[in-house]
């Protein structure tokens, strides 16, 4: 038998295949979009801590992953039979069909949502945390933008699997393509050639629409655009235009004023290890500490708990005489507004991936409504000279040395006027050649006076800038000097050799 192309080409100018190609775009579209938007709450419900929250979910994405759509399609035109009230929706093949792709998507979506979520860096959030923003704004500004591009190409092919899958709701009778097809070949017997079109209008519809997906996909990915650093004479213009950046908040010392930090007897365990083991400390207002000791000696854990990061079990943080943080309490008011008086510097910089240098800045004062846009844009930039990034401002971090990152982290922290800083091992993940640029940035905060904890391994470093080296060894602090007294040789010999005799000894130079 001959395949009849006349009657074939005649296929694609028949009204009732591009109704029902509209019929399967509408389908399509609509069961995707709306299986994405509630697979998001799903997936970040299966993540969480709650039980009550996490195992229905589970059980949900169990149950509808494994119940062949075929069959939910038909159950699900029958519901009407159980239940009469849902016929005025049900009785419609498009709704039903509807329903049923919905249920099954949102249940697969939950699922490539939670790996795309599982993608950004838990280091971002705690950035975020650490600016001041709740669980909300983290979600919507940080993590889902890029959960999104992660999941991009899976959520894409998703649709394809939809816009295939709509086929099997000609089953209940909907007037979709191979419906359309199906009622043409059995009274004409041209099975070839009717298929034949039913697939090339298939192979449009996802050509286009996922062609359509993919181009704004490419539009979103971040990796791919690499902005340049302004040239000499755009900096001096643009220098030239910005205000002074914001002085750094502090107070003469020794004025009366309550300490800018106090610890009481602050106790933090990790199961049957006990990490820190009531630390009493204080911190006044224009100090710089510098924390130092071995590996695992609760060095990061005492910085984390300084900005709420790590619960504490017992004892009490207070930030210029209020109470900030008491054991098991990190939220309410006082909370929120300390958070904001406490900047903070990570080992691994957490500068937020999906934003340009300049926009990771402006997002914490956005999100707390500081400032208009062009103010904040402008104090980004002079914190950006400050840091001497200000040429950098409009790459994105990938494109950043590891120094240059975290000095834009640096800034970052200081856009939200912090009145403490604290540094947790800030030089750490840079190559040696990376580190003296970091530090020159620490010692010119330090210079003006700001409020400064820093956990480092950089002794000559701490022995040059602080005020005061606390030693912690095995949860607690063992010394609590000023370098002089260690330069002098008045402490413990042990730790005298743990600083190293070169930084005993250098008086400054880092
Ligand atoms: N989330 C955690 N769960 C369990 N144990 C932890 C956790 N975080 C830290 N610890 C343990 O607590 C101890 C102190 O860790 P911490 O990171 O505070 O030490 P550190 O002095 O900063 O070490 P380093 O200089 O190597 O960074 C270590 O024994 C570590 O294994």
């Amino acid at each position: 038998m001959l395949f009849d192309w006349g009657y074939f080409v005649s296929l694609f100018s028949m009204p009732a295949f591009w109704r029902a190609s509209l019929t399967v775009i509408e389908l399509s579209a609509l069961s995707w979009a709306l299986g994405l938007a509630i697979g998001l709450p799903l997936a970040l419900g299966k993540m969480s801590t709650y039980r009550l929250l996490r195992v229905p979910i589970g059980l949900y994405v169990w149950f509808f992953r494994s119940v062949p759509l075929l069959v939910l399609v038909v159950f699900v035109y029958n519901l009407p039979q159980i239940f009469p009230a849902t016929g005025v929706v049900l009785s419609s093949p498009f709704y039903s069909g509807l329903v049923a792709l919905v249920v099954t998507e949102a249940a697969y979506m939950t699922e490539i949502h939670r790996g795309g979520l599982l993608a950004v860096p838990k280091g971002q959030r705690e950035a975020a945390h650490a600016l001041g923003l709740r669980y909300l704004g983290i979600q919507r500004l940080i993590v889902l933008p890029q959960a999104l591009r992660v999941s991009a190409p899976t959520l894409i092919n998703e649709y394809i699997t939809v816009v295939k899958l709509t086929s099997i709701i000609s089953v209940i009778s909907l007037t979709e393509l191979l419906m359309v097809g199906q009622r043409l070949y059995t009274q004409n017997f041209m099975i070839m050639e009717t298929l034949a079109a039913v697939a090339i209008y298939y192979v449009g519809i996802v050509t286009v629409f996922g062609g359509l997906l993919e181009r704004l996909e490419r539009r979103l990915e971040v990796g791919t655009r690499t902005p340049g650093t302004l040239d000499e004479h755009r900096l001096a213009a643009l220098r030239a235009s910005l205000p002074r950046p914001p002085a750094v908040s502090s107070e003469a010392r020794n004025t009366g004023q309550p300490d800018a930090l106090r610890l009481n007897q602050v106790r933090k365990r990790y199961g049957s290890h006990e990490v820190l083991k009531g630390i009493d400390l204080k911190v006044a207002t224009g100090e710089v500490i510098s924390v130092i000791g071995p590996s695992g000696s609760g060095k990061t854990t005492l910085i984390r708990a300084l900005n709420g990061l790590e619960p504490i079990d017992v004892g009490e943080v207070v930030l210029f005489g209020e109470s900030f943080i008491t054991a098991g309490e990190r939220h309410g008011g006082r909370f929120q507004q300390g958070i904001l008086e406490v900047g903070m510097v990570f080992q691994s910089f957490n500068l937020f991936a999906h934003l340009s240098v300049v926009d990771n800045l402006t997002l914490a004062p956005r999100y707390h409504a500081r400032l208009d846009a062009t103010q904040r844009r402008q104090q980004a930039l002079a914190l950006l000279d400050k840091v001497g990034m200000l040429a950098h401002a409009e790459k994105y971090p990938h494109q950043l040395s590891g120094g240059q990152q975290q000095r834009v982290a640096i800034a970052r922290a200081l856009a939200m006027a912090p009145k403490i800083m604290l540094f947790d091992e800030p030089t750490s993940a840079l190559d040696p050649e990376r580190v003296s640029e970091v530090l020159e940035v620490i010692r010119a905060l330090a210079e003006e006076g700001m409020t400064m904890v820093i956990v480092t391994h950089e002794m000559a470093f701490a022995m040059s800038i602080s005020d005061r080296i606390l030693f912690m060894e095995d949860g607690e602090i063992h010394l609590d000097a000023p370098p002089m007294k260690i330069r002098s040789g008045e402490i413990d010999p042990r730790i005298s050799a743990f600083i190293g005799p070169a930084a005993v000894s250098s008086g400054g130079s880092t």
